[in-house]
């Protein structure tokens, strides 16, 4: 889809490149309206170069488990409200990433997914 971006997108979008110093051409809003919404094991296709995932509201587990088993200790993150978390390099390839359900948590999460996308 391709829309042009609200200009507080396009606000927090300038924030991240000046940050991470690269340029972002997709965003895409995930919604998690409470911790029963969860998003399963996978890995973003490669075409992903760049994902930097902004969180606003409840604290979700991330958890990131390596794709080849035994190869590394799963890592389980609570990205913070407010905080950025980037995915680059050769995550996709060698990790898989899911939002596992929270059933205890009631407020909602959204993410604000900025994307460098080639195709
Ligand atoms: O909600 C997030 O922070 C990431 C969700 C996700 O894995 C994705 O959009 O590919
Ligand atoms: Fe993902």
């Amino acid at each position: 889809m391709h829309h042009p971006y609200p200009e507080v997108l396009v606000e927090i979008q300038e924030v991240l490149e000046t940050v991470l110093g690269m340029q972002f051409n997709h965003v895409m809003l995930n919604r998690y309206e409470d911790g029963g919404v969860s998003i399963g094991r996978h890995s973003d296709t490669l075409e992903n170069k760049v994902i930097a995932s902004i969180s606003l509201g409840a604290e979700r587990q991330f958890i990131f488990r390596p794709r080849e088993k035994s190869a590394a200790e799963p890592i389980k993150l609570r990205p913070a409200d407010g905080s950025l978390l980037v995915m680059q390099g050769d995550t996709q390839v060698n990790w898989k990433h899911e939002i596992p359900r929270e059933p205890s948590i009631k407020r909602g999460r959204i993410s604000l997914t900025f994307r460098q996308i080639y195709a």
